[in-house]
């Protein structure tokens, strides 16, 4: 039968851990309404003892969210305790959550404690959360370094003094799954009454196996898995639970158990907590990074225009994202190529296409992101109806504080490359005085501009500029190119081209 696995959200204690994350009240507040609408069915709200802050943010939060159980955690101290309930008392559904090291080394190097009088502790603290609510959860802390006898005898203390969760972290991400599992699978049979109780992992990620691990315990028989959105928390995080929930979805063939998640939601809760802590989501994170849905090599995205199940596992609508994306780039081929241009308006087939394919595949090769606004400047250049009579083939200049600008452009006419070389008051009117020599035609240069067709570093630049014979009609030319320069250039000989073909000097072909 299908199992309802609980999910038991911790961004706001465990995830606030996070070194450099501090989260008022009211963006708790934010962040837990989120959560709640994203259905999960336990909020750790924070640490009530840890200070007031985060004893206010729980208050509010066991205040105002409802449908979803509020949990406070604490230490085994009846202080901790006693101040988790004053914070949780107006949850519609509170939980207290004790907890206590049982491996030897938090044992004799951190709580100086023997294994009897941590038995004790625990024992105590259960019941002291018991008298406030019925529902406790107590965690046995670095549960996955302790010694299974010991363990197995503290769990059994708990669930005797009442706990109704039963909860084996793997603090310091120790556990590898298989490993991990069985030990699952053996507190499962040895501690008596955990039939009775929800078996929980709470799972870090210190060696990248946070969600093999709580997948691995679920499979073992773990009903519950706590985690973080986004994977936030202590050193590299818990377990990312939008990771788990996806898997445990998309592989339901393997695991046959469901979550009350709202999938569609995970998105927009993952937005909501990396801007309000201030911790970017990496770019190739698993369901909600930039690139979960997006695809840059063109056999891919041919793939996924033929049929998205080609290359998604996930459709990206079931977790909040509107579509998957084809990113264009050097890796990009024409279905792709062709596909953006049409939604762009361009319908572009044969040597059009083919032609703008290859000024596209040359500036990828100098440009990150390839924009729309990329994109529409080379499409209009190409169908830019001017035949071209002279050709930028290189250019080199010389310029800098203490050098006169020097330029040397080698111009294509037909197969004949032309070279000629001039100096000028700056670099671009080298630039023109070095294609007058070639084209035997001297130009004035009116007016020079650019523009930035594109954001950023490796923004292409437009250069607009416009030219006179002897005063005559002006003719406008235009270049584009990430060097200024180049495009300076190359603006400036297409000027020149249009005043060859409208003064009927040249005929071409366009
Ligand atoms: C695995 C986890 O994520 S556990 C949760 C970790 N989260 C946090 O620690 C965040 C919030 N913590 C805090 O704000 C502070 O640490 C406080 C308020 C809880 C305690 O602060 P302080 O009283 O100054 O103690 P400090 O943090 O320096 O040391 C922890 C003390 O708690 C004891 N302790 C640790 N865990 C437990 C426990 N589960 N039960 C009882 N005592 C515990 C330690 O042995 C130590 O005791 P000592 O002072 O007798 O040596
Ligand atoms: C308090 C417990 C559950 C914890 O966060 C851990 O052991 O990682
Ligand atoms: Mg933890």
């Amino acid at each position: 039968m299908t199992r309802r696995i609980y999910i038991f959200d911790t961004t706001l204690r465990d995830g606030e851990q996070s070194p450099g994350v501090s989260l008022n009240t009211g963006e708790k507040l934010q962040i837990a309404r989120q959560l709640a609408r994203l259905g999960v069915d336990v909020i750790e709200a924070g640490f009530p003892v840890a200070s007031p802050g985060d004893f206010e943010a729980v208050r509010a939060i066991a205040r105002e969210v409802r449908g979803v159980t509020v949990a406070g955690l604490a230490r085994t101290s009846f202080h901790d305790i006693d101040r988790a309930w004053e914070a949780l008392r107006e949850a519609e559904q509170p939980r207290i959550h004790t907890f206590i090291a049982t491996s030897d080394i938090h044992l004799q190097h951190k709580l100086r404690m023997s294994r009897e009088q941590v038995i004790e502790a625990a024992a105590a603290a259960v019941r002291r959360a018991k008298g406030y609510v019925s529902d406790v959860e107590f965690s046995a802390e670095d549960a996955s370094r302790s010694e299974p006898d010991f363990l197995c005898r503290v769990l059994e203390t708990a669930i005797a003094a009442g706990a109704t969760v039963i909860n084996i972290p793997d603090t310091v991400g120790y556990a590898v799954p298989g490993e991990f599992a069985r030990f699952i699978g053996e507190i499962r049979q040895r501690v008596a009454g955990m039939e009775k109780v929800v078996l929980s992992v709470h799972c870090h990620d210190d060696l990248g196996l946070a969600v093999a691990n709580s997948l691995a315990a679920v499979a073992a028989g773990a009903g519950q898995v706590e985690g973080a959105i986004n994977g936030i928390g202590e050193r590299a995080g818990n377990v990312s639970l939008e990771e788990v929930v996806m898997a445990l979805y998309t592989r339901r063939d393997q695991f046959d158990c469901t979550t009350g998640v709202h999938t569609e939601e995970i998105y927009r809760t993952s937005r909501l907590v990396s801007n309000l802590t201030g911790m970017p989501v990496q770019p190739n994170k698993a369901v909600v990074g930039k690139n979960a849905f997006a695809h840059e090599a063109g056999i891919h995205q041919d793939g996924v225009l033929k049929e998205r199940t080609t290359y998604e596992i996930m459709n990206p609508k079931m977790v909040g994202i509107s579509q998957s994306s084809l990113v264009l780039g050097k890796h990009s081929g024409r279905h792709a190529f062709r596909d953006r241009l049409a939604e762009l308006g361009y319908d572009l087939s044969g040597d059009e296409l083919n032609k703008a394919f290859g000024r596209f595949k040359n500036l990828a090769d100098k440009k990150k992101d390839i924009t729309d606004a990329d994109l529409e400047a080379i499409v209009e250049d190409e169908l830019r109806p001017v035949p071209v009579t002279y050709g930028l083939d290189y250019l080199h200049i010389s310029s800098g504080t203490t050098v006169v600008p020097t330029a040397t452009v080698g111009l294509k006419k037909g197969d004949e490359l032309l070279e000629e070389a001039a100096c000028g008051n700056g670099p671009v009117d080298a630039i023109c005085r070095a294609v007058d020599k070639v084209t035997g035609v001297p130009c004035t240069l009116v007016s020079w501009g650019i523009n930035a067709v594109t954001a950023g570093k490796d923004a292409i630049g437009e250069v607009t500029l416009k030219i006179t014979e002897n005063g005559g009609k002006p003719y406008i030319g235009r270049g584009i190119s990430t060097d200024i320069l180049e495009a300076s250039a190359k603006a400036y000989v297409n000027a020149v081209n249009k005043l060859l073909w409208e003064t009927g000097r040249v005929k071409g072909e366009n």
